[in-house]
């Protein structure tokens, strides 16, 4: 399969969020990735619900919304509201995983389970059959704009074989840090999804730099 690219909204210009989803929707990319933060899991807060109605209503292309808060299964019916097609939530905030992954698919959303770059690939043995994403932190969340972790790389390649070793059909997502030299090494280590924030938004011409990061 082709690889996906989902630019990350976090690096938007929140002045101009008009043109910044016509921008989205003209553009070749596959999914809009969204950020939620709770200055608790992670240290940073984001945007809420209310904005994301707006943002929703504005983008054509299917949102894959990452929680990076303590206790998302409490959010589920707002996620669901918007019309999500992925519901991402964090291994390290999930103590009851399994029941989390089935309440976001019950909801009709696909599930998927996020990893922290310190977050072992092997924690994920006896979920991976029930998941439809994983998503790797290829920086520590909370942030745009930080430098690729390096060992991200291995644990692309680690996660491919236990995906492929398995009945599991889930995709491997990556964010964090990811530009064309990164983007261009995940690909060939086996992820199927690219999140970009900062290489997309702060480029001088982001549909080019999308359609760039399409074409790896
Ligand atoms: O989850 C995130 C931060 O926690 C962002 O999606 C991610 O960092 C994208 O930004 P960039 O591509 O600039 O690194």
């Amino acid at each position: 399969m082709k690889h996906f690219v989902a630019p990350s909204l976090l690096s938007a210009d929140f002045g101009n969020l008009k043109p910044e989803m016509d921008m989205i929707n003209r553009s070749e990319c596959d999914w809009l990735h969204i950020d939620i933060m709770d200055g608790v899991f992670v240290p940073n807060i984001s945007f809420g619900f209310p904005v994301l109605k707006y943002v929703a209503r504005l983008c054509e292309k299917p949102l894959d919304v990452h929680l990076m808060i303590v206790q998302p299964e409490k959010f589920l019916n707002e996620v669901r509201a918007l019309g999500a097609y992925s519901m991402n939530v964090h291994v390290e905030a999930c103590p009851h995983l399994h029941r989390v992954v089935q309440q976001i698919k019950e909801a009709g959303m696909k599930a998927g389970v996020t990893l922290n770059p310190a977050t072992p690939v092997s924690s994920l043995t006896d979920i991976i059959e029930d998941v439809d994403i994983v998503m790797l932190m290829a920086v520590n969340p909370g942030f745009g704009g930080q430098a690729f972790i390096p060992h991200t790389l291995d644990k692309v390649r680690e996660l491919r074989r236990m995906i492929d070793g398995s009945r599991s059909k889930a995709l491997i997502e990556v964010d964090g840090g990811v530009n064309r030299d990164t983007g261009r090494l995940l690909v060939e280590a086996g992820a199927d999804v690219l999140v970009a924030g900062s290489a997309v938004f702060h480029a001088a011409d982001a549909i080019e730099e999308i359609r760039v990061l399409k074409n790896l």
